[in-house]
C-alpha cells in the first residue's frame, strides 16, 4: 500500500486528532519559544515502510493554521507536495516508530524534564521507583523501578539516532534528551498523551523529592 492509497477521511481524521492535541499541549505551556515537535502515524506499518503526519519546522505551535502539519515517510521526504519543512527532529519520530511501531510521538520541552536530564545526567537514566503513575505504563508490579534513559543533545540531530536505538527500553515509552526535552509515544494518540503526562508528572515528583531531601541527616 502507497501513500496514495490512503482515504481522505483517513488523513482528515489523523489531522483533526493532531489538532486537538496540540492544542491541548500549547495550553499547558508545552511549546515555549517553538520548542517541541509531534507526530501520528497514519495508514499500514512495517518497520521498513510507514508513513506519518508531523508538525512543520519552526512553526508557533500555540497557533492553529492549515499549515502546521505534513505527511511523510519513513526517511522523513513529504509525501505530497508541500512548501513545509518537517520538524528539524523528524529523525528522532522515525527511529522510534521504526524501533516500536507506535502510533503517535509527542516531544515536548518543560522546565522539569530539561532539569531532572540534567540532574541525572551523570547515570544517563532518571531512576523512579514505586511512585503510582508508574502503572501508567502498563506496569504493575510492586514497588516498581523504571530507568528513563537519557541521551546526548547533540546539535546535529541524526547523531542522536544512534543512542536512541541502543537505549530505547520497550518497557518505558519515553526517551529524555538531555537539556532539551522528552520524546513520549504509545499505540495511539490517546496513550502518547497518557504517557507524557505520567513522564511529566514523574519528572516533577523526582525533582521536588530530590530538592526535598537536599540536607537531609
Ligand atoms: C526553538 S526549539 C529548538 C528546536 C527544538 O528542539 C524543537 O523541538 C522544535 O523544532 P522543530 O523543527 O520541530 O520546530
Ligand atoms: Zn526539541
Amino acid at each position: 500500500m502507497s501513500f496514495a492509497d490512503i482515504t481522505t477521511e483517513d488523513k482528515r481524521r489523523v489531522l483533526g486528532e493532531f489538532t486537538e492535541v496540540k492544542a491541548e499541549f500549547a495550553s499547558r505551556g508545552w511549546f515555549a519559544g517553538t520548542g517541541g515537535n509531534l507526530s501520528m502515524r497514519i495508514g499500514p506499518y512495517s518497520s521498513e515502510r510507514f508513513y506519518f503526519a508531523v508538525t512543520a519546522s519552526g512553526k508557533d505551535k500555540t497557533r492553529s493554521t492549515p499549515e502546521d502539519f505534513l505527511f511523510v515517510d519513513q526517511d522523513g521526504k513529504p509525501c505530497e507536495a508541500t512548501a513545509l519543512k518537517p520538524s528539524a527532529e523528524t529523525s528522532l519520530h522515525r527511529e522510534i516508530y521504526r524501533l516500536t511501531g507506535a502510533g503517535a510521538i509527542f516531544h515536548i520541552h518543560s522546565v522539569f524534564n530539561n532539569i531532572v536530564s540534567e540532574w541525572f545526567w551523570e547515570r544517563r537514566a532518571v531512576p523512579i521507583q514505586g511512585v503510582e503513575l508508574i502503572k501508567a505504563f502498563n506496569i504493575w508490579e510492586e514497588d516498581a523501578r523504571i530507568d528513563v534513559p537519557i541521551l546526548t543533545n547533540y546539535a546535529d540531530v541524526p547523531r542522536i539516532v544512534p543512542e536512541i536505538t541502543e537505549r530505547l527500553d520497550p518497557r518505558v515509552p519515553g526517551l529524555l534528551i538531555r537539556k532539551h526535552g522528552i520524546c513520549a509515544w504509545g499505540k495511539d494518540a490517546f496513550e502518547a498523551k497518557k504517557h507524557l503526562e505520567a513522564f511529566e508528572f514523574l519528572f516533577e515528583y523526582v525533582y521536588r523529592w530530590e530538592l526535598l531531601n537536599r540536607g537531609k541527616p
